[in-house]
């Protein structure tokens, strides 16, 4: 980060005991604005409470942690709060309220006019696929689960915070409703221009979603990167054994076709062609799936497979010690 910016969200030495159980030790961080967090790792090892030092839900025993320059320990935490986005697994939506009320609770905290509050309301509804016409109007009890999320993720970006929390949000749906949303989620523009810290303990969600990862084992940070560094070049065995089972899963979300073009044929000028920064397994789902949105490319299943073999190689290579 250059040193003239300063950081959104900056954590130095933070340490956070229960009794005898030391559950964050010593971690430090600093996040440009604009940059995703995901804080990774094994049950218990102490993302949550990370997270919840950053709105004061939990106050560290020691260390310093400052927004925007300024420590929270010197703001007050219900207007720190207002500042910062807050979506938990379980959603907590208020049950008598309507989704368009649920949604609008900070924005009139903060004295927001009432139009803008409906007109902001109608256009996150509108970007989350929740038509508004149909859902404002509705109780949580008549939502599915995902869409509960949704609208706790819309009620975290109500107020336009620049920083948003997110734990576990996408903890409680199945998995194809969970891949869904995070894809909704990736695209959502509302969100790349904000500072994201986003709890997991799903590998292929942090690697979809992060900027950096965070990977903390029994409260200690293990190693701070891109999921390109932690993939490639593991800090230390618990990082390498951590990603060890999907290996292969992360390496084809992780390589792009700008890493396999010096071993795929020059380009078919009248076949389709794939952005540089399609990853491979983007590029594997297209070339595999059948019907109408079938298109000609520029390589086939084997050609692709090949070049993916030849990447990981060189890859592997560069990062050697
Ligand atoms: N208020 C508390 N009092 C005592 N122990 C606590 C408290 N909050 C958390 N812990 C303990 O601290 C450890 C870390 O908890 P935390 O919720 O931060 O972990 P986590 O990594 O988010 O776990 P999970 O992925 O299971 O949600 C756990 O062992 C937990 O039991």
């Amino acid at each position: 980060m250059p040193e003239s910016v300063t950081p959104a969200i900056r954590v130095a030495h933070a340490h956070k005991r229960y009794g005898a159980h030391a559950v964050v030790q010593d971690v430090s961080f600093a996040l440009t604005p604009g940059e995703t967090l995901v804080l990774l790792g094994p049950s218990g090892c102490g993302k949550t409470t990370l997270l919840k030092m950053l709105n004061r839900l939990v106050e560290p025993d020691a260390g310093t942690i400052d927004i925007n320059g300024r420590d929270v320990q010197t703001q007050r935490p219900e207007e720190l709060r207002r500042g910062i986005g807050y979506v938990i697994q379980q959603v907590g939506l208020l049950p008598h309220y309507t989704v368009a009320e649920n949604i609008a609770v900070v924005p009139r905290l903060l004295g927001q006019a009432g139009a803008a509050v409906q007109e902001r309301t109608t256009a996150l509804l509108t970007r989350l696929h929740l038509p508004p016409e149909r859902y404002a109007g509705q109780y949580p009890h008549q939502l599915s689960g995902g869409q509960q999320q949704r609208v706790g993720l819309a009620r975290a970006l109500a107020a336009d915070p620049p920083i948003v929390l997110l734990d576990e949000p996408f903890g409680a749906l199945d998995p194809i409703t969970r891949a869904g949303i995070r894809r909704e989620f990736r695209e959502l523009e509302e969100l790349r221009r904000k500072t994201v810290v986003l709890v997991t303990h799903d590998v292929t969600e942090a690697f979809e979603l992060a900027d950096r990862i965070l990977l903390l084992n029994a409260g200690q940070v293990q190693q701070l990167g891109t999921p390109r560094e932690l993939l490639f070049r593991p800090a230390n065995n618990f990082v390498r054994g951590f990603f060890a089972a999907e290996r292969l899963a992360l390496q084809l979300r992780t390589l792009t076709l700008a890493d396999l073009q010096p071993f795929l044929a020059a380009p078919d000028p009248a076949a389709t062609t794939l952005s540089p920064a399609t990853t491979v397994q983007e590029a594997l789902e297209n070339l595999t799936r059948t019907g109408s949105a079938q298109a000609r490319y520029s390589f086939d299943l084997a050609e692709l497979m090949a070049a993916f073999g030849r990447a990981l190689q060189q890859e592997e290579a560069a990062w050697k010690p």
